[in-house]
């Protein structure tokens, strides 16, 4: 196991990594101060590993709350969060009680936003599940839920009391949801790690193959990044936003769609080859780095070509992204491959983007 730290200016937190962390009740039990927990899970997630973790913590006197919500990304909604704050009042969980994500992004994200409610702020852990929520999502406490108009808009920066990531969660993730999460392990190489992203195209095999030490490997790596940009700006008044790059396309493909429909890695990996698109067409990227991300995105299982949407429907969707700023749309594009910027861009190449060799004409 290795341990990586996120400070931040008012708490720090250890982020645990390795195999046979599951059962591992002395990583939590530091940070779990009242003997109480609520374990929150899915109805996929739960079946197969809330009774080991349930176990362990009981083993140590610890009294538990399983609350199991419905799974899927069109659930990560007002009701679905109601359903947590029902549970955790009618089992009288108190202030104190700390609240346990175990599932992908969609149950961290949900369950870090009911802690920072539930009585105006409960302690609450992170065991992220999928490896999308092992190299992101279960990091740097961005916490929301979706609204019709738009991805994660309403939400509160809320950060976990310690992160643990067991490899072995992985042997039972689909094909399709481990590809997505290889997506934003991409998103690191090409953000701001050019010799990752080489090892990244090296390795890929042995990452789709679930190899612990590449996926081990990768977790680190991407987590050591995501918690050095959050370490200098957590609420994301500027670095931060880099880690957005492909977001402004992929919220839009995602809502667009209807929530679930593609998946956010796959959304985020056809994100960012039309952000690679944009700043090849803005002359900062060449037109072979642009065929490199696709053949990347292609190497992890990912779709390259975005859905037609429509022009008026992209531009409507994307100005509701988070990044917007007096009315114009910013976009993390890349001024290199392995260095990100933020910045607009003129219409007539968003037109060209949005209408190019990247978006589906069928
Ligand atoms: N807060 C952040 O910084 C951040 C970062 C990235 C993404 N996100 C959010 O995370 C969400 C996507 O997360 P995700 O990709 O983990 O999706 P997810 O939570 O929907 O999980 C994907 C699927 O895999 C299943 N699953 C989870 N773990 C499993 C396991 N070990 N074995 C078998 N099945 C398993 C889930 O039940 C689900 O069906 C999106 O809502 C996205 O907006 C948030
Ligand atoms: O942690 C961040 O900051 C990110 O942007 C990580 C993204 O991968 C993640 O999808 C995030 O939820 C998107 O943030 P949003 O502010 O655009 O909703
Ligand atoms: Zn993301």
């Amino acid at each position: 196991m290795i341990t990586l730290d996120l400070t931040l200016p008012d708490t720090r937190y250890p982020i645990h990594i390795g195999q046979q962390l599951l059962g591992r009740a002395d990583l939590l039990l530091p940070h779990i101060k009242h003997k109480k927990v609520a374990l929150i899970s899915n109805t996929t997630v739960a079946p197969l590993y809330l009774a080991n973790l349930r176990q362990a913590l009981e083993n140590q006197g610890i009294n538990v709350i399983p609350i199991v919500l419905p799974d899927g990304e069109d659930f990560k909604t007002w009701e679905t969060l109601n359903q947590i704050f029902d549970a955790l009042l009618q089992h009288r969980c108190e202030r104190n009680t700390t609240l346990i994500a175990l599932g992908g992004g969609v149950i961290g994200d949900m369950v870090g936003f009911a802690a920072a409610c539930y009585q105006r702020g409960a302690p609450f852990i992170q065991i992220p599940t999928t490896l999308l929520a092992q190299v992101d999502s279960s990091v740097g406490g961005k916490t929301a839920i979706n609204h019709p108009l738009g991805k994660n808009m309403i939400g509160v920066f809320y950060q976990p009391r310690v992160v643990v990531a067991d490899m072995d969660l992985l042997d039972s993730l689909p094909e399709r949801e481990l590809s997505a999460g290889l997506a934003e392990v991409i998103k690191y190489g090409l953000l701001g790690n050019l010799a990752f992203l080489g090892w990244l195209e090296q390795n890929m095999e042995a990452l789709r193959a679930k190899d612990k030490q590449a996926l081990s490997y990768a977790v680190q790596t991407s987590c050591a990044m995501k918690a050095d940009i959050v370490s200098q700006d957590e609420k994301e008044h500027g670095v931060r936003a880099l880690l957005n790059l492909g977001h402004t396309f992929g919220h839009a493909i995602e809502a667009g769609l209807g929530f679930g429909t593609w998946l956010h890695g796959e959304a985020v990996g056809a994100g960012m080859l039309l952000a690679a698109e944009t700043s090849r067409l803005l002359g900062n990227l060449s037109e072979a780095d642009v065929q490199r991300v696709k053949a990347i995105l292609e190497q992890a299982g990912l779709p390259t070509i975005s859905p037609d949407l429509g022009v008026a429907t992209w531009l409507e969707l994307m100005s509701h992204d988070k990044k917007v700023s007096d009315g114009e749309i910013r976009f993390v594009l890349l001024q290199t491959l392995g260095q990100a910027q933020v910045a607009t861009v003129p219409q007539d190449v968003l037109q060209q983007v949005l209408t190019g060799r990247f978006i589906s004409k069928a």
